[in-house]
């Protein structure tokens, strides 16, 4: 990435500060009494549905502690990926998405059309993964998205799918302390996700930057999806819209901590009773920085509406039901290059 392109400049309003905010920030939360093998007392769970409840209500971030995730797993995932971004462009190029499958190395995503200062590599959880062939709804085909087999390093795919195994499970407890926290069935999303799951992990690569005040290794966004697992590196760059009053809040890295986001989908199904919350990602020009979140996503064939226990008279439904592979495959559509209009968000299907 050594031409520097405007398009990487985003609105003067969107610039990062070069003294982001320092606060305590996002809600540590230990998640052992779910992870613990002598299953806790349900005291405990009952505290620590609450604890998410408010994180949920809060912030729309917060970080776990005792997730139960193996250490050596994510250690396996960094060094694996510092191994393949250390390869020449011409390498990285041959495991290239392209236009059929966006899976695989890039690095020219444009987040909301202005150029993100990174590069990265995404891999499929299920292999293949059933999608539609287009986002026109009146288009019944479908189609594979499959995973690219990089050469090197050495047992890049067993590595990947190991992490990928630990995520799904945690991203399934997660989900159970969410449904609770809303007053649901444990189990109330897990259909979802058990049949043709779209779920991917990404590993993001940002190249230490000349212009750290004026491009963003991702511009603000809310991830489209249920929830994200993200793993971040000891180089601080994530940074979290404080929802009291909108100030950018840079969420401090802790050893082996998960940072978890809800997505658009939660924030839908929830019918805005959670919000996705908008993040961002600074660059700085010394340190490179790696990051690797996983993006729970469900079923292509899912329609994502309001669930019906949380709407009712006074609460109607917020959201006109989209389905969500229709949506997936417009949003990769769209991000995969500099576009004229505003690619496909949220808040198109907001009811006013
Ligand atoms: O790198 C990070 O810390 C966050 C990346 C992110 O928000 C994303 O890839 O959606
Ligand atoms: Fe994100």
């Amino acid at each position: 990435m050594a031409e520097v392109d405007t398009a990487f400049f985003p609105e003067s309003k969107d610039m990062p500060k070069l003294s982001p905010i320092q606060v305590e920030g996002i809600p540590i939360i230990d998640l052992s009494p779910m992870t613990s093998q002598t299953v806790s007392d349900s005291s405990s769970i009952e505290g620590l549905v609450k604890e998410i409840g408010s994180a949920c209500k809060e912030w729309g971030f917060f970080q776990v502690i005792n997730h139960g995730v193996p250490l050596t797993l994510r250690q396996n995932i960094e060094k694996a990926s510092k191994m393949f971004f250390s390869q020449t462009l011409e390498e990285k190029r041959k495991v290239s998405r392209d236009e059929r499958c966006p899976m695989g190395y890039y690095d020219t995503e444009h987040t909301k059309n202005v150029r993100d200062w990174k590069e990265v590599f995404d891999f499929l959880a299920k292999d293949p993964t059933l999608v539609p062939l287009t986002s026109d709804e009146h288009d019944d085909r479908l189609t594979q998205w499959t995973n690219p087999s990089p050469p090197y390093p050495p047992h890049f795919k067993d590595i990947l799918e190991e992490y990928v195994g630990e995520m799904k499970k945690l991203s399934f407890k997660l989900m159970e302390l969410i449904a609770l926290s809303l007053g649901l069935e444990a189990n109330k999303f897990e259909e979802f996700f058990m049949k043709d799951e779209t779920s991917s992990i990404r590993l993001n690569h940002y190249p230490p930057c000349p212009y750290p005040h004026l491009a963003l290794g991702v511009g603000r966004h809310t991830d489209p999806g249920a929830l994200t697992i993200l793993a971040q590196d000891e180089v601080e760059g994530l940074e979290v819209k404080r929802r009291a009053d909108d100030e950018w809040i840079s969420v401090k890295p802790i050893p082996d901590a998960y940072i978890i986001n809800l997505g658009d989908i939660v924030q839908v199904w929830s019918n805005d009773a959670y919000e996705s919350v908008e993040h961002r990602v600074v660059v700085n020009s010394e340190k490179e920085r790696f990051s690797f979140p996983f993006f729970f996503f469900p079923a292509h064939e899912t329609e994502v509406r309001p669930l019906e226990e949380l709407i009712n008279g006074q609460s109607p439904s917020k959201y006109r039901p989209y389905k969500w592979g229709k949506y997936i495959v417009h949003r990769h559509n769209t991000n995969f290059k500099k576009q004229n209009v505003e690619n496909i968000q949220i808040h198109h299907y907001k009811i006013a």
